[in-house]
């Protein structure tokens, strides 16, 4: 039974972590795998978006995996190997751990390399990080945290190349073999041999770059002094960068979808890539029987899908946001005046409906 290989999935926000690994866990020789979501924000939309019936999907909630639940995800792992072990759970032949987008993946590496028990019962076998065709460059300039997830990879997974540029994509091939030489490059759209990229043999960081073992020497670091501080190690820029927050918006009824196309155009048309992620259950007043699930990644707004029905029968609507340097008070008030529940000083939609941008006390 053990020890049990285990798959990291990362890769930058909206890249295509969550709609690969819905193909995966389709996977006949997938079946039996467990998977790991880390949950960000305080409503839970992730775990209705991996599309399982049964269980064996646990969710980490709250914050980014390799910061604030670390210590939770070795809890979890050691739990679930508890689990294993005296016969409580049927055996798993993978355990499959999907990062958050702003993840720095080095800490989690780590956790899995250097833990005591975990080295025992679990055998890291492979780093997979989606990158997206259309930002993925940009991405790569500005949020190290993206380089980060390059780096470690053993196999890059090139997403939404049906919606970029072909040169565009060449630049990007090269600019992702130079930040890791060793990693195969696969296109999503031409991934069919999807088992394969799992299974990847032992993680070896000495095929990594020179960077990447600094990384997780620094994560070693990081695991002694853990309860002295905290946060003065410069590599954790999403804890210091402050400037990028997550917030999530909630509303207990039905929207019309006039309102929420309003709310999405003036979000992406005032911030742009600043509004680094959105992603929303939304329930329509035209047909709240089906939620509505956006996806916002940057500049793109991905065709709007729809679920067959609500999960664990919970309805309304519930948005996260990621952004960067976006006034979360305007986007909150810009939310409650679609939805008709005006705050004070906020008109109410029928006002915002006849000119938008003129909102009495909002600046963008
Ligand atoms: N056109 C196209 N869209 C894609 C592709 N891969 C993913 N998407 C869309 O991109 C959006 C984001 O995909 P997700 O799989 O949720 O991305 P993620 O990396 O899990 O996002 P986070 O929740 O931020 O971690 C969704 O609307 C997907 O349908 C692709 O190869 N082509």
């Amino acid at each position: 039974m053990f020890p049990i290989p285990v798959s990291v999935l990362t890769g930058f926000l909206g890249s295509g972590k969550t709609t690969l690994l819905n193909r995966l866990i389709k996977e006949p020789q997938l079946a039996d795998t467990a998977v790991i979501v880390n949950e960000f924000g305080e409503v839970s939309i992730d775990h209705a978006l991996v599309e399982r019936a049964t269980d064996g999907i646990i969710e980490l909630a709250g914050g980014c995996l390799c910061c604030t639940v670390r210590g939770e995800l070795v809890d979890t792992l050691s739990d679930l190997v508890e689990r294993l072990r005296d016969g409580r759970i049927a055996a798993m032949k993978r355990i499959v751990i999907e990062t958050t987008g702003l993840a720095d993946p080095a800490p989690v590496l780590h956790a899995l390399m250097a833990h005591p028990m975990l080295v025992r019962t679990l055998r890291l076998d492979g780093v997979v990080t989606t990158v997206d065709a259309v930002h993925g460059a940009r991405t790569l300039d500005v949020h190290p945290e993206a380089v980060k997830q390059v780096a470690v990879a053993d196999r890059l997974v090139l997403t939404k190349t049906d919606l970029a540029d072909p040169a565009g994509v060449a630049d990007l091939r090269a600019a992702l073999h130079s930040l890791n030489p060793n990693a195969k490059i696969r296109e999503a759209s031409r991934a069919d041999d999807l088992v394969s990229l799992l299974a990847c043999g032992l993680y070896d960081p000495e095929t990594k770059s020179v960077d990447v073992q600094r990384w997780l020497g620094r994560a070693a670091h990081d695991d002694v002094h853990d309860d002295h501080h905290h946060h003065d190690h410069g590599d954790h820029h999403h804890h210091h960068d402050t400037s990028i927050r997550t917030f999530s918006l909630t509303h207990p009824g039905p929207i019309p979808s006039a309102a929420v196309e309003m709310f999405v155009d003036l979000l992406q048309a005032s911030y742009g890539e600043r509004l680094l992620r959105m992603k929303g259950i939304i329930e329509l007043s035209e047909d709240p029987a089906h939620p509505l699930v956006l996806h916002g990644v940057q500049t793109i707004l991905h065709p709007p899908a729809r679920l067959p029905k609500w999960p664990e029968g919970t309805r309304g609507t519930r948005m996260i946001l990621i952004t960067k340097d976006v006034p979360e008070d305007y986007v909150r008030k810009l939310f409650a005046a679609l939805t008709s529940r005006p705050a004070v000083d906020t008109p109410d939609r029928a006002a915002m409906t006849d000119n938008p941008l003129a909102i009495a006390g909002l600046k963008i």
